[in-house]
């Protein structure tokens, strides 16, 4: 079996973490692709190796030298976040697919960096009022930080056309639908994107 990469990118708030949690659930062929990054672990809520691999800015760029990552962006200020190129191959050796949730620029340095045997799925939210709503009621991030993360929306969304493919996240049944019909088409054939 060939390995493949399927990636979710979209602006904070958008929905693609939900949608990909779901997608793990329900594929088993599917293994989450854990990013490095510099942030702190949200309490008790997060665990090393499980929703991160969380390492000091030190190591971030020890790994940048040693060319570990496929990409690597300082996502908001001062935090930085990459995939591991031996996180993917971690995967693919289990004899599994990786599936990515990372921000829009990485999302198409991992389409750029391998080619057909990744899918490339932009998820949008119906409107950046309700992006701004989803922000407050998941409640984990600070008015300065919703407020960035809006604004960083405005241009994120001018990439939708770069993906492979871009759902809308309104109602999250239908999102859903297309997302897990999108995947199971693209893990369906023998190699290449859609
Ligand atoms: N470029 C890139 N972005 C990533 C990577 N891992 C996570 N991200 C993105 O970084 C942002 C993380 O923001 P954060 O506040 O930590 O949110 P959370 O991890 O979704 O709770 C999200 O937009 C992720 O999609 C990665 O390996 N590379
Ligand atoms: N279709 C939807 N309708 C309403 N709320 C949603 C929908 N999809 C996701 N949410 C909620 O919006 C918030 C942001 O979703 P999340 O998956 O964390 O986004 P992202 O990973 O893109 O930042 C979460 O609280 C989530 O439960």
């Amino acid at each position: 079996m060939q390995g493949k990469i399927i990636v979710f990118s979209a602006p904070s708030g958008a929905g693609k973490t939900t949608i990909v949690h779901r997608l793990l659930d329900r594929i088993p062929e599917l293994s989450f692709s854990i990013s490095a990054c510099t942030r702190d672990k949200r309490g008790r809520t997060e665990a090393n190796g499980k929703d991160y691999y969380f390492i000091s800015i030190e190591e971030f760029q020890e790994k940048i030298r040693h060319d570990e990552f496929v990409e690597w962006e300082e996502v908001y200020a001062g935090n930085f976040y990459g995939t591991l190129k031996s996180e993917i191959e971690r995967i693919w050796a289990s004899g599994k697919h990786a599936i990515l949730d990372v921000d829009v620029k990485g999302g198409l340095s991992i389409k750029e960096f391998y080619q057909d045997r990744a899918l490339a799925v932009f998820v949008k939210p119906p409107s950046l009022e309700i992006l701004e709503s989803r922000l407050r009621t998941r409640a984990t991030d600070s008015e300065a930080s919703i407020s960035g993360r809006v604004y960083k929306a405005k241009f994120e969304l001018t990439f939708e056309d770069r993906f492979d493919v871009a759902i809308v996240n309104d109602n999250l049944e239908e999102a859903y639908a297309q997302a897990e019909k999108l995947v199971r088409d693209f893990l369906a054939q023998a190699s290449g994107a859609l």
